[in-house]
This record gives C-alpha cells, sequence and structure tokens, in this order.
C-alpha cells in the first residue's frame, strides 16, 4: 500500500517527514487559495529532499503545470480540479511525468465519464467532493468503489485518519486496483503542519 503525505510546506517538518515516514510520495499544493499553497520560492528548500514528489493543481494551465514540474522536479501531476480529457491528453504529449486525475465524488460515480481518461493518466484518485476542491478532511461512502470497472490503479482520498487504516485494507483485499492512500488535513496540527507522530500510527497499521 503506497503512502502519499500531501500539502507540506514547512521544511523542519518536511526533513522530520522524509528521516521518520518515508512516504512513496509528498504532496505540493500549488492551488493559491488553499492554506497549503506553496509558492516558487519553497523549491530551493527541497533541493535535496529525497522523495517523489506530486504536485497538486487545480484547472491551472498546462504552461504553469509544466513549469511547476521543471521548477520542482516533480515526479506527478495531480490534476484536483475540473481538467477536461483534452487537457490531460495535452500534457501527455508534453510531459512524462506520472499524470494522476482526481474523481471528485459526491454520491454515485458515473463509471463511463472515467473512461476518456483512461488512455491518458497513470492513476485516478478518488476524493470528497467539496467547493475548496480538496483538503476537506471528510470521507465519502467508500462502498460505491467496490463497483470499480477499470484496471487502472487509484489511490484513496478525504478526510483519512489514524482510525483509517483496517477499512482501508479491508477495501483493499476486495478491490486490488486500490494502490494507496494520500494523507493530508487529518494528520495535521495545523494547515500545512504535519503531526508525525499521527502519520508513524497510521503507518505502521497500513504496513505492519
Ligand atoms: O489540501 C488542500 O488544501 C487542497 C486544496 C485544493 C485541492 C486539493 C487539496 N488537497 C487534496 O485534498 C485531498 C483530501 O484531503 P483531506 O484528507 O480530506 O484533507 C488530498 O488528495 C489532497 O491532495
Amino acid at each position: 500500500m503506497e503512502i502519499k503525505v500531501c500539502g507540506m510546506r514547512d521544511p523542519e517538518n518536511v526533513g522530520k517527514l522524509i528521516r521518520e515516514i518515508r512516504p512513496d510520495w509528498m504532496g505540493l499544493i500549488f492551488y493559491p487559495k488553499s492554506p497549503r499553497f506553496v509558492s516558487d520560492g519553497f523549491a530551493a528548500q527541497l533541493a535535496d529532499v529525497e522523495v517523489k514528489k506530486v504536485g497538486v493543481f487545480v484547472n491551472e494551465t498546462t504552461d504553469e503545470i509544466l513549469r511547476k514540474v521543471a521548477l520542482f522536479g516533480l515526479s506527478a501531476i495531480q490534476l484536483h480540479g475540473k481538467e477536461s480529457v483534452e487537457l490531460v491528453e495535452e500534457l501527455r504529449g508534453k510531459s512524462d511525468v506520472e499524470l494522476w486525475k482526481v474523481i471528485s465524488v459526491k454520491s454515485e460515480i458515473d463509471w463511463e465519464s472515467l473512461r476518456g481518461y483512461l488512455p491518458f493518466v497513470d492513476k485516478f484518485l478518488f476524493d470528497t467532493a467539496t467547493v475548496a476542491h480538496g483538503g476537506s478532511g471528510r470521507k465519502f461512502d467508500w462502498t460505491v468503489l467496490e463497483s470499480y470497472p477499470f484496471d487502472k490503479g487509484f489511490l484513496l482520498s478525504g478526510g483519512l485518519d489514524e482510525d483509517s487504516a483496517a477499512e482501508v485494507l479491508a477495501l483493499a483485499a476486495k478491490i486490488p486496483q486500490l494502490q494507496g492512500v494520500d494523507l493530508n488535513s487529518k494528520f495535521e496540527d495545523e494547515p500545512g503542519l504535519k503531526n508525525i507522530g499521527k502519520l508513524k500510527i497510521f503507518k505502521e497499521k497500513i504496513r505492519p
């Protein structure tokens, strides 16, 4: 089970995360309205940080996304808005980093509406629908994923907390395409500042 820790923006906290948790992925939020937003200046602080970085974008232009990929040395692009299949196809043609399309879940999921993304994305990521686009700290009804019809892997997101591990493992036993989890606001002392102790507890439960 892969672990992504999202919304890092404090250099000391990043250092502790890498030393003590060693997540598979570290997420950086490039959505200006988020309390976890990081500006260009943060790139210099991450120069020696050895972890795969994911940039989180909301309805951003391809030029700006590609600029951030180069500046931050991103390994993946997480598209967390209403990005069209056409935009994702354009990005696929211009970049060889991983592309993750976020699907914001209200209740039911229209699986056919995802089909067009399949040739261009490396993963889907399912998160709870919210007006702020992400970081809501709220779970959706995960049972809707039990009818997931594709082979493509996906990450689970939205309000995961220290107590979510058993439920995630039970879901992964039913749905092998569930490759990993995205941990964010429920592991914070304040927006952008992760509680390493809580992350440790979760990691021990999910990878016993
Ligand atoms: O965290 C944010 O502030 C944020 C803002 C805009 C888009 C995405 C954002 N974060 C992503 O939200 C999900 C779920 O987070 P949470 O666990 O519910 O707090 C996660 O994928 C983050 O990458």
